[in-house]
């Protein structure tokens, strides 16, 4: 199957465009999990399979954040691997790692990564230029989402300068993956951040049909209405990542794992203006 079908299946089946961010911190993890003397890889092994277990039918996608098992020295990897496999098949699991680097080398980060039959989607940086992209379009039951206008406050910085030509760096972004889109059977996406919902439409409007991974909703503060109205026109599937406020709503309680599901379900309601324009 395609990415853009497993990616409909996924939202259709759980009426639902949340992905859940994993983005494990050991300063975070509910004293629940802490208190007990196991070894922090094991922690978040634990911690992560049960945030799964509880929020699987609110979402359409995980996003586990490579840094935070990075982090994890070299049990991440294998912790990495164990909670990939927990994740249930028909979800999509968009491994955020952010890579970006000659062909070379790029194409050694492709084998890392496809290699892993869990992983759908792959999160890319193209500041290295736009050919760099190429190592991971050979697999069409894969997708790649490239950071267009991120969702943080350095996004100012290079992606929403102007150029003499009058477009942002983000436009050009959009302009050349809708371009390299027409040549490749690999889904490409853009990640575009919730928080910049009102810059957003001249970088969403130049590639229309492009998957969107959209950060920056929680704890970043983005406004669901005003993603809401930025992406009414907008004809490629949306993931609205947050990870956060749903993984860590419960943590300083007993039951944490109903205020992590009940985090999920809500934000999962508050999207669904979102949602039903797709399913
Ligand atoms: O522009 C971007 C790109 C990626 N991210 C990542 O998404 C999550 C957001 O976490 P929250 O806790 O929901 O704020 C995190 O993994 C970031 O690295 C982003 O925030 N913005």
């Amino acid at each position: 199957m395609n990415f853009k079908s497993k990616l409909g299946k996924a939202i259709g089946q759980a009426k639902s465009t949340l992905c859940v961010g994993l983005d494990p911190n050991l300063d975070l993890l509910p004293n629940a999990i802490t208190d007990k003397e196991i070894p922090p890889a094991q922690q978040v092994e634990q911690f992560l399979k049960t945030v799964i277990d509880v929020t699987t039918e609110h979402c359409a996608a995980y996003k586990p954040n490579l840094g935070f098992f990075e982090a994890l020295g070299s049990e991440g990897w294998t912790t990495f691997g164990k909670v990939l496999s927990h994740i249930p098949n028909d979800k999509i699991v968009i491994a955020d790692a952010k890579r970006g680097d000659i062909s070379s080398t790029a194409e050694h980060y492709a084998k890392a990564f496809w290699n892993r039959k869990k992983i759908d989607a792959l999160t890319l940086n193209p500041l290295m230029g736009f050919e760099t992209l190429d190592p991971f379009l050979k697999e069409s039951s894969k997708g790649i989402y490239v950071l267009a206008l991120t969702s943080n406050p350095g996004a100012k910085d290079i992606l929403l300068r102007k150029l003499s030509s009058g477009q942002t760096v983000s436009e050009v972004i959009a302009n050349q993956l809708k371009e390299k889109q027409r040549k490749s059977d690999t889904s490409i996406g853009m990640v575009v951040g919730a928080t910049k919902a009102e810059q957003l439409t001249p970088v969403i409007s130049s590639f229309p049909e492009a998957p969107l991974l959209i950060p920056g909703v929680g704890k970043q503060g983005g406004s669901i209405n005003a993603l809401a109205n930025t992406l009414e026109n907008h004809n490629g599937l949306p993931l609205i990542n947050s990870s956060r406020s749903i993984i860590y709503a419960g943590n300083d309680t007993a039951n944490w794992q109903q205020d992590v599901a009940a985090s999920a379900e809500n934000l999962k309601n508050k999207l669904a203006p979102i949602t039903q324009r797709y399913v």
